[in-house]
């Protein structure tokens, strides 16, 4: 997808929502444990009632892959069942030496449709660039992360004050550009959001940590916001856990309906 068609997606729905799927099957409702494939039950009521709201949909990987061979194969399920027009995020921090990255990005792009996979910059130039060659598929790469220990590297300041997160943002807009790489950033982080955009001002950003962990939609709008959104603002429990019921997708419909309405609000004020 290009970021013509994802800005246009988000102004035709008015929202920048991304439905984290983060399907536990310890978590999900208990009576789609009789399914033949409970995950994939979950995830397909979550998506058939929360597709009018969501511009883009994150299964977060470790919930698949720790299902061994068939959660790899619910996956490819879930991804089938996702519209053409909504964005797909393969959550796999990945990035390892350039020729293993080379099959990360192929697994991701090419055996599974995704539109983007997210990357972490650790390894550096050769464990990102693989993932940049494929026409119209995105890295997205961890900058400011919404957990605690995000603190332990990423806001160490180097001899001129300057924290590494912003060294990761400088040094990769090299690497590729705003048409083929987003940035994470903690919706936790307030207004260091600010500072992150004032380094990558045209750039998206995926923005997890609203509902479960906290964060502020307001704020993130507010100084993360530019001229296409740049924001796709994730949620994943707080939308798809908000009921254990057999109403789990009907309030999971009502959970990200509401953040809609807000981001709605937020586009007519800062767009
Ligand atoms: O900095 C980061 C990067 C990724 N995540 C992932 O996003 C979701 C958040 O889930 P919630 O339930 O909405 O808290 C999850 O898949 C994380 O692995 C993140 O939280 N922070």
């Amino acid at each position: 997808m290009t970021k013509a068609e994802l800005f246009s997606q988000i102004k035709k729905k008015s929202s920048f929502l991304c439905v984290g799927l983060d399907a536990d099957i310890n978590k999900i409702p208990k009576h789609l444990l009789k399914e033949k494939d409970p995950i994939f039950s979950f995830c397909k009521e979550i998506i058939e009632e929360t597709a009018d709201f969501a511009v883009a949909y994150k299964p977060n990987i470790a919930f698949f892959e720790a299902l061994g061979t068939e959660g790899w194969e619910t996956l490819q399920k879930v991804l089938e069942l996702i519209p053409k027009e909504i964005f797909t995020i393969a959550d796999a921090k990945r990035g390892d030496i350039g020729n293993t990255s080379k099959l990360y990005a192929k697994a991701f792009f090419e055996k599974m449709d995704f539109d983007s996979v997210t990357v972490a910059p650790y390894m550096g130039v050769d464990s990102v660039t693989p993932f940049l060659e494929f026409d119209e598929k995105w890295v997205i790469l961890l900058a400011l992360t919404s957990n605690a220990g995000s603190m332990d590297f990423q806001l160490i300041k180097d001899e001129q004050g300057k924290p590494l997160y912003q060294t990761v943002l400088e040094k990769s807009q090299s690497w590729g550009s705003d048409e083929n790489m987003m940035y994470v950033v903690g919706a936790t982080r307030g207004e260091l959001i600010g500072e992150v955009r004032k380094v990558v001002p045209d750039h998206f950003f995926l923005v997890p940590g609203v509902g479960a962990q906290g964060g502020s939609l307001s704020e993130v709008a507010k100084y993360g916001m530019n001229s296409t959104c740049g924001l796709l603002v994730n949620s994943s429990r707080g939308i798809i856990y908000a009921s254990e019921g057999t109403d789990f997708a009907k309030v999971a419909r009502k959970e990200s309906e509401k953040l809609q309405i807000e981001m709605k609000d937020l586009l007519e004020k800062y767009l």
